[in-house]
């Protein structure tokens, strides 16, 4: 069995991985061994068979022992480890959910569903490094997958409505901490079936832009509001969120030379774990509408179109339905008056399964099998 390092498996990241590799036997497969940035020689987690004490995830030694590293630790963790490992001369596997090594020209960007021939493709050219896209992007391709291998997408644009856990965990923490502190501010007038609609909004607008609410991780409130930026600023005009679609689809989709356009904006709103998308596809044809249905359905076992009617979409196209599952709904889908040419879509997709953990534990399996 090959020994396998995991990294960042307390994190947020890594706990959904963890419970997806408990979940589908993944640690059957393996001999892993758990890495730690703060607790080594603590016990291990229970997986159901005993592992040794938590190894430091500095210790290049350490690591350099292992065939396949996990990582979920983030982006500093690469940055400041996996130059040292290979200049140590590890030759082994790396798989890591971090942004750090995405757009290098040594890694392959990894979401099995809509590239495995570009994975497998690399594996065979001796490509060591496997990383997992961007939560939006993955969560694209998984839902229109069918018009992208059909050869269908000439542009599209997303607009986006991003969760907090893309932050981090104290910024879903945070999230909740301004809904509830609206809450309290609004209570006494909410409390009074007399009191005036207005009178309670402008409570509200005051405690969101008073001292009082709580904006130490996001800057500015979110609940009651929205943020239209995610990740840095670009001298493009674009912010990092916006510029990943599509530098990230085409390397996912192995375009190369011949990238597809994709843009548009990203805007955080106050789902937990969810991230939707509204997009506007330009297609290279014009393809009837069942036909697009019929495409995107046949892509792979987790998308599902949710037909364009009211109560079905508003019942099963939504955060709230969609979290914590691996489907991949993509409804409200319809020719626009653009003209026959233009499609909209709205899809909606777990950030943490397969916008950051699923693709990893599915590419150690591909590993394991090749
Ligand atoms: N959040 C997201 O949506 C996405 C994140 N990623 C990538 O994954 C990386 C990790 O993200 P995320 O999982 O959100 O990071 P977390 O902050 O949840 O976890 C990162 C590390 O923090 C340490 N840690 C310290 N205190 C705690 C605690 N109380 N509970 C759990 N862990 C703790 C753990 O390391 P240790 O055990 O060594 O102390 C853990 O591995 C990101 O930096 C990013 O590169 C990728 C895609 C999406
Ligand atoms: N930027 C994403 C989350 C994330 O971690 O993305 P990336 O893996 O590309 O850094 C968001 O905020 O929703």
């Amino acid at each position: 069995m090959k020994r396998v390092g995991l990294v960042g498996w307390r994190g947020m990241v890594g706990s959904v991985l963890m419970q997806r590799m408990l979940a589908e036997k993944d640690f059957d497969l393996i001999d892993p061994v758990f890495f730690t940035t703060s607790q080594a020689g603590a016990a291990g987690p229970d997986i159901g068979k005993e592992v040794p004490p938590l190894k430091d995830a500095r210790n290049v030694d350490e690591l350099k022992a292992m065939e396949v590293i996990i990582s979920c630790q983030g982006g500093d963790f690469t940055s400041e480890v996996y130059p040292k490992l290979r200049a140590a001369g590890w030759d082994g596997h790396w798989i890591d959910a971090a942004s750090t090594l995405r757009m290098a020209d040594s890694s392959v960007i990894v979401l099995d569903p809509v590239n495995l021939d570009v994975i497998r493709d690399a594996i065979g050219r001796g490509v060591k490094e496997f990383i997992g896209g961007n939560c939006t992007v993955s969560l694209m391709l998984m839902a229109m997958g069918g018009l992208f291998q059909n050869g269908l997408v000439e542009w599209v644009s997303a607009m986006t409505y991003q969760a907090a856990s893309g932050a981090g965990a104290q910024n879903m923490r945070e999230l909740l901490r301004q809904m509830g502190s609206i809450r309290d501010a609004a209570r006494p007038l909410l409390d009074d079936p007399a009191s005036a609609i207005l009178d309670i909004d402008r409570v509200v607008a005051e405690h969101i832009r008073s001292a009082d609410y709580p904006v130490d991780q996001w800057g500015v409130p979110l609940a009651g509001s929205l943020i239209p930026y995610i990740d840095k600023q670009l001298d493009s005009g674009q912010s990092r969120e916006e510029w990943k679609g599509f530098a990230e689809t085409n390397k996912i989709l192995g375009r190369g030379g011949n990238p597809i356009p994709i843009d548009g904006i990203c805007v955080r709103v106050g789902a937990m774990r969810c991230h939707s998308q509204a997009l506007t596809v330009k297609l290279t044809r014009d393809v009837p509408l069942d036909e697009v249905q019929a495409m995107l359905a046949a892509a792979n076992d987790w998308v599902k179109v949710v037909p364009n009617d009211r109560e079905v979409t508003m019942r099963e196209l939504t955060p709230a339905a969609v979290t914590g599952t691996l489907t991949v709904p993509v409804g409200r889908l319809r020719k626009m008056n653009l003209g026959p040419q233009y499609l909209s879509a709205f899809t909606v997709g777990d950030q943490l399964l397969w916008g950051a953990a699923e693709p990893l534990r599915r590419t150690l399996r591909i590993l394991l099998e090749a």
